[in-house]
């Protein structure tokens, strides 16, 4: 009998026990497109491997997602930065997309941040700006949970953290996340769609992970980056370049910002 999901988790942790010589890791980070950079402000980036050599991870799949696992010292912190992920759309089923978040939490972490790049819907952000997220939607019509278990997702996004990422910047916009299947980009009618719904971002990732982390007992702080506006709502056309060159532009800036958070946590 193959093992689950989360024997698969133990052993990842183990093996990254074994590799980095550290018990347990106090946080959790996953970097998105566009935040890898921002990892680098984070602290002193101790061990480096490629996720891939960890069990149950696969190789990285989209530009902008290495395919790494970075420890990281910060203080008398254990800080774990995945740098990237494994995403619904790569077809590799929702137990290979939240693996990171399980393998954090049999290493220890009980804080998860997730970060990802998003279109902005609500029309009072721009392109650069980092949303701490309140809420999601999830419209991928998945869960990574099979069975009677009825997880509580009414604050899925800690309340705890995200004021204390307001303490940092106290002019941080939050907002809700809708998480669509992707890989393709919306039409303008499914932006109008979610922007009825009250979506204030739109994306292709984070939900899935943030409903695995709190099925662990893990709080979860999310933050997107507003790469580019939401199709239709603005002349230009999407493609993933601009994301990733929006990520590139802001990294500094939200490298600091999660560094910040993160020295709070
Ligand atoms: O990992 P994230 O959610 O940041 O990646 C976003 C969503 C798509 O995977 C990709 C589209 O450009 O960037
Ligand atoms: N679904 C979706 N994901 C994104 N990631 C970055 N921008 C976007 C977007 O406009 N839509």
């Amino acid at each position: 009998m193959t093992a689950g999901p989360k024997a698969i988790a133990e052993q990842a942790a183990d093996a990254l026990r074994s590799r980095t010589g550290v018990d347990a890791y106090d946080i959790a980070l996953v970097m998105g497109s566009g935040w890898a950079p921002a990892a680098d402000l984070l602290g002193e980036g101790r061990d480096e491997l490629p996720t891939a050599e960890l069990p149950g991870f696969l190789p990285p799949g989209v530009e902008g997602h290495s395919g790494t696992v970075r420890g990281i010292v910060d203080g008398d912190r254990n800080v774990l930065a995945f740098l990237g992920r494994t995403h619904l759309y790569e077809g590799h089923g929702t137990d290979s997309v939240v693996h990171n978040v399980r393998t954090a939490v049999a290493a220890g972490a009980r804080t998860i941040v997730l970060t990802n790049a998003a279109g902005g819907i609500n029309a009072t952000y721009t392109v650069g700006t980092p949303v701490l997220i309140a809420d999601h939607i999830n419209m991928t019509a998945r869960s990574p949970l099979v069975g009677a278990t009825f997880v509580d997702l009414t604050e899925t996004y800690s309340a705890e953290l995200r004021a204390l990422a307001l303490e940092v910047d106290p002019s941080l916009a939050e907002g809700v996340y809708a998480a669509m299947p992707g890989p393709h980009f919306e039409t303008p009618a499914e932006i109008r769609m979610l922007r009825a719904m009250g979506a204030d971002l739109v994306g292709m990732s984070t939900v899935l992970e943030a409903i695995a982390a709190r099925e662990a007992g893990a709080r979860v702080l999310g933050m997107s980056l507003v790469t580019n506006i939401a199709a239709g709502l603005e002349g230009a056309n999407l493609d993933h370049e601009e994301v990733l060159a929006a990520g590139r532009d802001a990294a500094e800036t939200v490298g600091r910002l999660l560094a910040d958070i993160v020295a709070r946590v």
